[in-house]
């Protein structure tokens, strides 16, 4: 396909997006159904374009002054890929499969249109709603850390101490100029290509081998700030499919009695494999049912040293790799979250021993999630716990991410703009002896 076809492509499943109100990867996959001559290259660069275009999905429509499809990829190719007018009436030339020809008034704002006066949620390209609560913890950075979270997020991967350190992989990475991340210690991070795709990293021998997992940054770190210990019984409430089991296991050298469950067995299943690939340790614990899962850690209620909630959230955090998300959001499904957040954070806090520790892990930046979540948990079970200060958190993390990170009432908050991560919150609750 040509650059125009997959134009006009991307403007198909824009529309359908739009229209019938669904998710980008179902209408990508159904686009793909349809038109099998595409082949992966088509589909990835047809994919780049609407993920970008949802990522700037407000501004785009402003410098355009119309929110259709069509005007929001033609914004995007301006204010995401830094084309100019004449580059993009390039492709939009009305040959064969290429988009119609710009008409005057695109073209004129194509050239002259500006988010100068854009009110923040529109240059930030964000939903209206979760702005005040934003502004609270970002300040005077809101409208740059939304349009940090509205770039394209890198691919970052951890390499697993179980097998080796992060020098005796780099050879086997070089071919793809994999370079230490910024903060954590065992992190790379490899340049992704003009299409917004990174390598196919998970197909390589070493990764067959346990050597490393795909894990963002902020992921890596909230971890590595939940400071496991050798000899510490840990649970990893909502486990999912393990990416930070698999880092705590890590970090302990298996020295731990790790144990890992979750609300859902179908996002625990993954577990299992990715547990033998990489030759951590850890107890599962799937719950049959919802009944059941109450029932699965009553063994251990009051005798956990370290539990690790890594909440379920609305992600606000991930918008880089998940645009579609932030146009989803709606303030029920935030209010779902946070009833979520105090059922996981009230279970934990009864699983934790005397003197034991909880740490909160959201990826989001909205501080309903995070510090109103601690305060909660504070408030409902009086007096019982303290909140961990955020420089002796950040003591077990790196120097850097100590200069870089963002202290909140309750937590630490990592963001694209401050520690070039996702938006990961952590905060450390202590249960008093
Ligand atoms: C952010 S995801 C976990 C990601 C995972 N820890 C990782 O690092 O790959 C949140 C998880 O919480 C689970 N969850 C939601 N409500 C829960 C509950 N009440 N108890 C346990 N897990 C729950 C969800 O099924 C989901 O897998």
């Amino acid at each position: 396909m040509t650059p125009a076809a997959r134009c006009s492509a991307a403007i198909e499943v824009l529309t359908d997006i739009a229209e019938r109100r669904r998710p980008a990867a179902d209408a990508l996959k159904d686009w793909g159904l349809a038109h099998r001559f595409a082949g992966s290259g088509d589909r990835a660069g047809i994919a780049s374009l609407v993920y970008d275009a949802l990522r700037r999905r407000a501004s785009a429509a402003w410098i355009m002054g119309a929110d259709t499809p069509r005007a929001i990829l033609i914004g995007t190719l301006r204010l995401q890929q830094g084309l100019a007018g004449g580059s993009v009436a390039a492709l939009f030339t009305g040959e064969r499969f290429a988009p119609a020809p710009l008409s005057d008034d695109e073209r004129a704002r194509l050239d002259a249109g500006t988010l100068q006066d854009a009110p923040p949620e529109v240059a930030g390209d964000a939903p209206a709603f979760v702005l005040p609560d934003l502004a609270g913890t970002l300040g005077d950075d809101l409208v740059p850390e939304l349009r940090a979270l509205a770039r394209r997020a890198p691919l970052d991967i951890r390499v697993n101490a179980l097998r080796g350190d992060r020098d005796a992989i780099l050879p086997a990475l070089a071919a793809f100029d994999a370079a230490p991340t910024p903060h954590a210690p065992a992190g790379l991070r490899v340049p992704i290509g003009a299409d917004g795709r990174g390598p196919a990293l998970h197909v390589e021998a070493e990764f067959l081998d346990g050597w490393y997992e795909i894990q963002d940054e902020g992921s890596q770190l909230a971890a590595l700030l939940a400071a496991p210990r050798a000899g510490e019984t840990i649970v990893d409430l909502c486990a999912g499919g393990g990416g930070k089991t698999l880092a705590l296991a890590a970090e302990t050298g298996n020295g731990a009695r790790l144990i890992a469950t979750d609300g859902d067995p179908r996002r625990l299943a993954p577990i299992h494999e990715r547990l033998r690939r990489s030759g951590a340790l850890a107890e599962v614990r799937t719950p049959r049912s919802g009944k059941a899962r109450a029932d699965m850690l009553e063994d251990l209620d009051g005798k956990v040293d370290r539990v690790v909630v890594d909440a379920p959230c609305t992600g606000s955090g991930t918008w880089r790799r998940n645009p579609d998300a932030k146009w989803r959001l709606r303030p029920g499904s935030l209010a779902l979250r946070t009833a979520e957040q105090a059922q996981v954070l009230d279970r934990a806090a009864r699983l934790v021993r005397p003197g034991g520790r909880i740490v909160y892990i959201t990826c989001s930046l909205l501080s309903a999630e995070n510090d109103a979540a601690v305060a909660g948990l504070l408030s409902g079970w009086r007096g019982r716990f303290d909140v961990v200060p955020a420089d002796e958190v950040l003591a077990t993390g790196p120097d850097s991410l100590r200069a870089a990170v963002r202290k909140t009432a309750h937590g630490i908050q990592m963001s694209p703009l401050r520690t070039g991560t996702d938006g990961f919150y952590v905060a450390v609750i202590a249960r008093k002896g």
